[in-house]
């Protein structure tokens, strides 16, 4: 039994609320300007965890424009004497994530999920999801490795319908939804045409007991409306914005403003 094959939860998911993964790709970037190492990346991680935080979320990109290889062993270190929290790795199986993830687990280190996202090694951000049926053949027997590691994977989609049944055919046991494109029509128009999609693919992954998770280009502003639109979504993982606004507020004031984002949503209108 590896974890990702768990006893299913007690709390039906879409009763569940959302954890807060904070990704601190951009603690890292900025700590890459200077040879003095400030900020610190793991007193980050740690000061998150330490106001709410149920999880960090790192993308350690083959250029290693931000989060490096010491970044990554350090954090899942820290992880130890979270155990309650959970450490995500997000990258591409097909460059350096499968090394990390072996490494983790030979060093007896936790990981407690993958995120596989299909960018390529320069690329400037996340920007697309995976492929079905084009990327299925190659990423199910990756799947099957971390899943031997008792490691947790979720893909990075986009919200389609129809794509949920085939992520959930390669062995995926959640989905990411790239949520650029709610963020960049929230305050338009067209704000609850793209919401509709999410919570169509959100509904399409429950029917076939696919976790849900979200992320990208979340903030204060967005994330309430969009977990009380989308059903079950598990985790949210934010980075950019989060990271930003601890700029102005802090690490431990701006989790803690993030957790109330999250309960509002469950909280009855
Ligand atoms: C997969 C995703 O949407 C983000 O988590 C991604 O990690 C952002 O990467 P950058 O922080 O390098 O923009
Ligand atoms: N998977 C999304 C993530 O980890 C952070 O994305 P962003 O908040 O930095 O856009």
């Amino acid at each position: 039994m590896t974890t990702a094959q768990t006893t299913p939860p007690t709390v039906p998911a879409s009763a569940r609320k959302t954890a807060l993964s904070v990704n601190i790709n951009k603690v890292a970037l900025l700590r890459n300007t200077r040879h003095l190492d400030i900020p610190n990346v793991t007193r980050a991680a740690e000061l998150c965890l330490e106001a709410g935080a149920q999880g960090i979320t790192v993308h350690p990109r083959p250029d290693e424009r931000h989060i490096r290889p010491d970044d990554v062993y350090e954090l899942a270190a820290l992880m130890k004497d979270w155990p309650h929290c959970e450490f995500n790795i997000e990258g591409n199986p097909f460059h350096n994530l499968m090394d990390f993830e072996r490494n983790l687990s030979a060093r007896g280190l936790p990981l407690h999920q993958c995120t596989f996202v299909p960018d390529s090694a320069e690329q400037f951000t996340s920007d697309h999801g995976w492929s079905f049926p084009d990327d299925a053949k190659r990423l199910k027997p990756l799947i099957e490795q971390v899943h031997a590691r008792g490691v947790r994977v979720s893909l990075f989609m986009d919200p389609i319908p129809e794509a949920m049944v085939a992520a959930k055919a390669v062995g995926a046991d959640r989905v990411e939804f790239y949520t650029e494109s709610y963020a960049r029509a929230w305050s338009g128009p067209q704000k609850n045409k793209v919401l509709s999609s999410f919570v169509e693919a959100a509904r399409a992954a429950a029917a076939i007991n696919l976790g849900v998770n979200a992320g990208h280009d979340l903030n204060r502003d967005n994330l309430s409306e969009f977990l009380r639109a989308v059903p079950g979504v598990l985790e949210v993982s934010i980075g950019h914005a989060l990271i930003a606004d601890a700029l102005e507020l802090g690490y431990a004031a701006t989790v803690k403003d993030y957790l109330r984002c999250i309960n509002e949503a469950f909280t009855p209108a």
